[in-house]
């Protein structure tokens, strides 16, 4: 007998390499090969104004948005606010939006986490609620940055050696059939359910 797919999966690669694409393309393909699937989560995106990025937001999988970071905000709580770059992150936000997306129901089939970085960790109760999906029985897929300067962040090293986790690394090479391997990998999982 074959043995059972990883119900784990971690697609990582450099910035820009097309995580986020690669996990929206899966989402649509599935939702449209499956459509009785369950699938929530959410996935970060650029914001820009006249072709500048000014941050970031939360997308979640039934379709609401909100601000994860931004360049422009100036607001008295903004002042301590964390900061990635010239971004300043709204935790609150992010929270608001991605926590309850992550809450464990045995109606998923499927969890979308893009991304486990930087920003996202900056709230305490993230982190675990990641860990509580991973080590939940529901399939997951998540991004998370590959290591700079050969050092991970701890929370994404935790993910990228978590037992049973399986770890797509992208580039621009091989983006499009690493693609087909986790659609595949997905779809075996979402027979079971
Ligand atoms: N398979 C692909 N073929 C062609 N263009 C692609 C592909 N995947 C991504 N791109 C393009 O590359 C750019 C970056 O893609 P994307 O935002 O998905 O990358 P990312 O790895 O999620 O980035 P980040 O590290 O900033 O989160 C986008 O303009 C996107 O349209």
């Amino acid at each position: 007998m074959a043995a059972a797919p990883s119900r784990c999966l971690l697609v990582t690669g450099p910035p820009g390499v097309g995580k986020t694409t690669l996990v929206m393309r899966l989402v649509e393909t599935l939702r449209a090969s499956h459509p009785h699937l369950n699938i929530r989560g959410f996935y970060t995106r650029e914001v820009r104004e006249n072709g500048e990025r000014v941050g970031f937001e939360v997308v979640t999988l039934d379709g609401r948005n909100g601000r994860l970071a931004s360049s422009k905000i100036s607001s008295p709580e903004s002042g301590r606010w964390p900061t990635v770059g010239k971004y300043k992150v709204d935790v609150a936000s992010l929270e608001l939006l991605a926590l309850p997306e992550l809450q464990v129901k045995q109606d998923t089939d499927l969890f979308i986490i893009d991304e486990v970085g930087k920003m996202e960790l900056f709230s305490p109760a993230f982190f675990p609620a990641v860990m509580r999906v991973m080590e939940s029985n529901i399939p997951v897929l998540a991004t998370i940055p590959m290591p700079r300067y050969g050092r991970d962040i701890p929370g994404v090293a935790r993910l990228r050696n978590h037992p049973g986790a399986d770890v797509f690394t992208l580039n621009t090479g091989n983006r499009d059939t690493m693609r087909e391997g986790i659609y595949n990998q997905l779809s075996r999982l979402m027979q079971k359910t």
